[in-house]
C-alpha cells in the first residue's frame, strides 16, 4: 500500500528494518540532543506528514531495545495517529529509569506499525449476550 507522506527531516524516510518488520522505525528530528531525565517526558517531532487511507490508523509503540536497556517508552503507548491528521507525526517519550537518557538526533526511538480499523454504528440495547465470561476480568480466570 502506498502512503503520501512529506519529508521535512533532516533523515531519511522510515524503513522496515527487515523484510517483515511490521512497524517502521521512526527516528527522532531534533536541532540538538535531548536529556531525559528520570520519569521525564518529552514531546519529539519526526518531521513527518502523512496521508492514511481512511480506515487506517497508524500505531506509534516503543523499541523492546531501548525499553529494556534504558527505560525508555512510549508515555501514550500505542499512540494514535489517525487517518484524517496532518500535523507531524510525534513521539511522546518518557524515562521510566533512574538514570537520564540523552536521544541523539536521528535516533531510532520508536515503532511505527499501520492497520486496517473499524468505525462503529451504536445499536443501543437494554441487554447484551450472556457468556461464559460474563462480567469476568481483571485477574478471573485465575494464575495457571
Ligand atoms: O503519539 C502520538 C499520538 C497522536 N499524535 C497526533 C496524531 C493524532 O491523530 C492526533 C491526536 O491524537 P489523540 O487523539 O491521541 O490525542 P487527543 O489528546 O485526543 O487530541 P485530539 O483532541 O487532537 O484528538 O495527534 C501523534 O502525532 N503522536
Ligand atoms: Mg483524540
Amino acid at each position: 500500500m502506498q502512503v503520501k507522506v512529506i519529508n521535512q527531516s533532516k533523515h531519511s524516510l522510515p524503513e522496515y528494518q527487515t523484510s517483515f518488520s511490521a512497524g517502521l522505525d521512526l527516528r527522532a528530528n531534533i536541532d540538538e540532543s535531548v536529556v531525559l531525565q528520570p520519569l521525564e517526558r518529552t514531546l519529539i517531532g519526526t518531521g513527518l506528514f502523512m496521508e492514511l487511507p481512511e480506515g487506517y490508523e497508524a500505531q506509534i509503540r516503543p523499541r523492546s531495545g531501548l525499553a529494556y536497556k534504558h527505560g525508555l517508552t512510549v508515555l501514550n503507548s500505542p499512540g494514535t495517529i489517525d487517518s484524517d491528521y496532518r500535523g507531524e507525526i510525534k513521539v511522546l517519550l518518557v524515562n521510566l529509569s533512574n538514570e537520564a537518557f540523552e536521544i541523539q538526533d536521528g535516533e531510532r526511538i520508536a515503532q511505527m506499525v499501520v492497520a486496517k480499523h473499524e468505525q462503529i454504528r451504536w445499536d443501543e440495547t437494554a441487554v447484551v449476550s450472556e457468556t461464559a465470561r460474563g462480567a469476568g476480568g481483571f485477574g478471573s480466570t485465575g494464575k495457571s
